[in-house]
């Protein structure tokens, strides 16, 4: 497609990636809080003449649109709050694809109530504008950010026309525990429109400290200022050096902790390295000199499941009030619940319900996610959600001795208790 500059015929050649909106006078009007009616019909005649030259929405949909703007916005400013306007895609792609007059018009008389007609008409605003800032096809919009990964995101287009998405660094890390849940929490997390996160596991405080701020960065999506970046790295909970290098570069960093009855997490540890290498039987790992022996505390599957140790460390260095523990078997049992919880601690507005998580049989007791299209998207089969060996009750039941002690100083450094059976 061709740049702003040229579609308006601007002898100025700007980077249409950095500045897709300048050439729009009609994004002018585009403000929530002095928006009309007479603004959004004059957007409208401006879009409709400007769509008519290079998009794919037909003309129809355009008109219908203008009427149902009308009316909408003269419920006034309040009925644009950002809050309300999470668009549903799947909605958007039908609106893209339809090529003609009946398919249009079938898209707005399908809905049954008013507020799905609004809805709807949410939708096409943001196609509409998301087209004249740009001048790019919807798949094209990522590149200014306003899809991620088929994420939508309406609010920013009215919170604030001219912001340029950046890389920043994290606000809020997921420090561990490995084998918790670490993975599910991010995913969830990754629903709400207020958080952004690298997918994989950056490791910078502990193996790729050496490679600086700017590698670590470079990492992270882009996001607004607005947004939280979330990054997770189980390891950072028991390497020793990691909670002074976190303040060292935000002393205000949130900081976010899974846990899981260690013995379980001990076995979910052993299950890993088990898809991994060959090993012996948990119990001959987990026990010295056979199952009469000592507890293999050195063992790091067993090691990593004494969390008062690892917690005294952190909290060495931050306040608790930077910490929020998440309990994750209630991560598994009640994932909205927890993650409301979760949503108060960083700040950030409620938004993950009930209704973004659904049961598969293939996944048993482990929520998936519903994402904004619709899809569902479980955690990977292999590594996540995995059946466990059953272990000796002798053996587990050593287990659960042996770190009954700890559990409880780390329910106390804490201030909270999990139901777990050690
Ligand atoms: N929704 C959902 N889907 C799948 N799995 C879930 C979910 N919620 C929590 N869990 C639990 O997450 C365990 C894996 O933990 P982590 O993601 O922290 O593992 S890792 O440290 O990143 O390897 C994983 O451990 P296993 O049960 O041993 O496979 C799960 O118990």
């Amino acid at each position: 497609s061709r740049s702003p500059a040229e579609y308006h015929g601007s002898s100025q050649a700007e980077e249409p990636s950095r500045m897709p909106w300048k050439h729009n006078r009609a994004l002018q009007f585009m403000n929530v809080d002095t928006l009309n009616s007479q603004d959004i019909d004059s957007v409208m005649d401006e879009s409709h003449q400007r769509l008519q030259k290079g998009s794919k929405l037909s003309d129809i949909n355009l008109k219908v649109g203008a009427n149902a703007l009308k009316s909408y916005s003269e419920e006034g400013p309040d009925s644009l709050s950002t809050d309300k306007l999470v668009l549903n895609s799947h909605q958007v792609r039908k609106v893209n694809f339809a090529k003609g007059k009946n398919q249009s018009v079938r898209y707005y008389s399908n809905h049954s109530s008013e507020s799905e007609a609004n809805n709807s008409v949410r939708n096409l605003r943001f196609i509409v504008e998301s087209k004249i800032r740009s001048d790019v096809k919807l798949s094209e919009l990522k590149n200014f950010g306003y899809l991620d990964k088929n994420r939508l995101r309406h609010g920013r287009i009215w919170r604030n026309s001219t912001e340029i998405p950046a890389k920043r660094l994290p606000k809020v890390l997921i420090i561990g525990v490995k084998k918790a849940g670490t993975r599910a929490l991010l995913e969830f997390l990754r629903a709400h429109p207020s958080i952004e996160s690298p997918g994989p596991e950056p490791h910078f405080f502990d193996r790729n400290y050496h490679r600086g701020l700017h590698w670590y960065r470079e990492l992270m999506p882009k996001s607004y200022h607005d947004q939280l970046t979330v990054e997770k790295t189980p390891a950072y909970f028991v390497s020793s050096e990691v909670p002074q290098r976190v303040f060292d570069l935000d002393p205000n960093m949130k900081l976010l902790l899974v846990v899981r009855d260690p013995v379980t997490r001990a076995i979910s540890d052993y299950c890993q390295a088990a898809s991994k290498h060959p090993v012996k039987p948990f119990e001959r790992m987990a026990m010295e000199n056979g199952i009469q022996g000592q507890i293999h505390a050195n063992w790091s599957a067993i090691r990593i499941g004494l969390y008062a140790q690892h917690m005294a460390r952190w909290l060495n260095v931050f306040p608790p009030s930077q910490f929020y523990v998440v309990d994750g078997q209630r991560l598994v049992d009640h994932p909205a619940a927890e993650l409301t919880q979760v949503e108060k601690f960083l700040g950030i507005s409620s938004f993950i319900r009930d209704s973004h998580f659904r049961l598969r049989s293939f996944k048993g007791k482990f929520p998936c996610l519903v994402r904004e299209d619709g899809s569902v998207h479980c955690l990977n089969e292999r590594s996540k959600g995995r059946a466990h060996p059953v272990v000796q009750e002798n053996v587990l039941h050593r287990l659960r001795k042996f770190y009954k002690p700890h559990n409880e100083r780390f329910f106390n450094m804490v201030g909270r208790t999990f139901d777990w059976k050690s």
